[in-house]
């Protein structure tokens, strides 16, 4: 039998009978059978049940799921999905831990709760296309299919956006610099390194200069009209190590901008033999205006991540030592920058079962001692812990990402 478009929406909304049953009975929650359309053509051949019988039995699911998790607080995502002011949700922490899945799955849930949401991905090794199954490449905000309200992803490659900078360098003599500088909102900096060899320079690129790249679309956002009708804005961010230089460089920029002001100033008062160097009064103060106004930006992103009415950093990681170790650095490190974090998630968490074999058991019980790491961490104690139960296939596309989302964003 031919999938029709009644199963394509059903699928999102239902599961099967018999999964309620199988769920109830082993606690794991299977999603091939709600989202492999030839099981559902196979469940709905038999008797195509209706849509309000179908959200009762999705409800269930998810009854049935709370039932059988170990105790937990919820994500208070109302808290998060309240007002209408824009919001910066940034998900980060080790690699491979989960955090394209809670990020996609986070944004979905926003679109399909009324936000025009925004997806970000500033991690180099990009994922958002694989999660949502979508081909949401090219640096450019890309429609995602599928949710409620307008969603839109965008993939920031630091790596091209340096190639592309090199290129430029190279065959303009310098001259293409400062438009794709421009175009990346760095243009004041481009005068500033207008006398460097700045191919030479990219060919070993300073550390934190992706990140530079990363964040010079930040400030994009605050400024272009095209993002104005975004209210929720989700990053998922590069592992650990990248974040926290991401984070960092706004001070370190704003620190050197500080210190390039100071020295024109001295400068602009010193002799006229001077000024033949740095080019006629009007230039130098135009240059400085520029340079000031940079700074003002680099200002406003440090603010941005600092504020806690409009930004949260959720870490995300997995009941391993080594993740929670990597967890409790990470939030001491976002402490020491005032970046406000309230909510961690721990993902792949086994869901319980009546009747574990030997290695799930071990497996479990590996989990449990992590888990109750938690609560002798000062840095993740006193955090929202939302737990994510591993599910037994991969999570892509939206009616996936809806999925996972309806089970931690609650
Ligand atoms: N709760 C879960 N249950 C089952 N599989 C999961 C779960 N969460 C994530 N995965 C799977 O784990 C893999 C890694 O997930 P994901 O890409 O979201 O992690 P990541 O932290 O963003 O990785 P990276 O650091 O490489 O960007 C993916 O195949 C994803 O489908």
């Amino acid at each position: 039998m031919a999938i029709t478009p009644y199963h394509a929406t059903t699928f999102k909304l239902s599961c099967s009978p018999n999964r309620l049953t199988s769920i109830a009975r082993t606690g794991f929650v299977s999603y091939p059978t709600l989202f492999n359309p030839y099981k559902l053509d196979a469940i709905f051949s038999s008797s195509l049940i209706s849509l309000s019988s179908q959200r009762k039995q999705s409800r269930k699911l998810f009854n049935v799921i709370s039932a059988v998790a170990p105790a937990e607080t919820t994500a208070e995502f109302d808290e998060m999905v309240s007002g209408t002011q824009r919001k910066y949700y940034m998900l980060g922490g080790k690699g491979g831990v989960g955090k394209t899945s809670c990020a996609a799955s986070l944004a979905v849930k926003f679109a399909n709760n009324g936000h025009p949401t925004l997806v970000v991905s500033t991690d180099p090794a990009h994922s958002l296309s694989d999660s949502f199954a979508q081909d949401l490449t090219g640096g450019t905000l890309v429609p995602v299919e599928g949710p409620l309200s307008p969603l839109f992803a965008l993939e920031i490659n630091p790596e091209k956006a340096r190639e592309e900078f090199r290129d430029v360098s190279k065959k303009n003599g310098g001259t293409g610099v400062k438009d794709f500088m421009d175009g990346m909102g760095l243009g004041m900096l481009a005068d500033q390194l207008g006398e460097l060899k700045l191919g030479e320079l990219l060919d070993t690129p300073p550390p934190g200069l992706d990140e530079a790249i990363a964040i010079s679309k930040v400030i994009q956002f605050l400024e272009l009209q095209e993002y104005n009708m975004f209210t929720r804005i989700v990053f998922d961010t590069a592992p650990t190590g990248h974040t926290l230089r991401l984070l960092s460089l706004p001070d370190f920029l704003d620190a050197s901008i500080g210190k390039i002001l100071k020295l024109r100033q001295k400068i602009s008062s010193a002799t006229s033999a001077i000024k033949n160097v740095f080019g006629q009064e009007e230039t130098r103060q135009d240059a400085s205006d520029k340079l000031e106004k940079l700074r003002e930006r680099m200002i406003k992103v440090r603010e941005l991540f600092r504020d806690t009415n409009s930004t949260e950093f959720v870490i995300v990681t997995i009941p391993t030592v080594m993740a929670i170790n990597e967890s409790s650095r990470l939030r001491a490190s976002l402490t020491k920058e005032n970046v406000p974090v309230k909510r961690l998630i721990v993902n792949q968490i086994l869901p319980p079962s009546a009747s574990d074999c030997k290695f799930c058991a071990m497996k479990r019980k590996d989990q449990t001692r992590a888990i109750d790491m938690i609560r002798n961490y000062p840095e993740l104690s006193s955090l929202l812990l939302v737990q994510a139960p591993l599910v037994d296939v991969e999570i892509r596309g939206v009616p996936a990402l809806q999925f996972l989302g309806d089970i931690i964003w609650k």
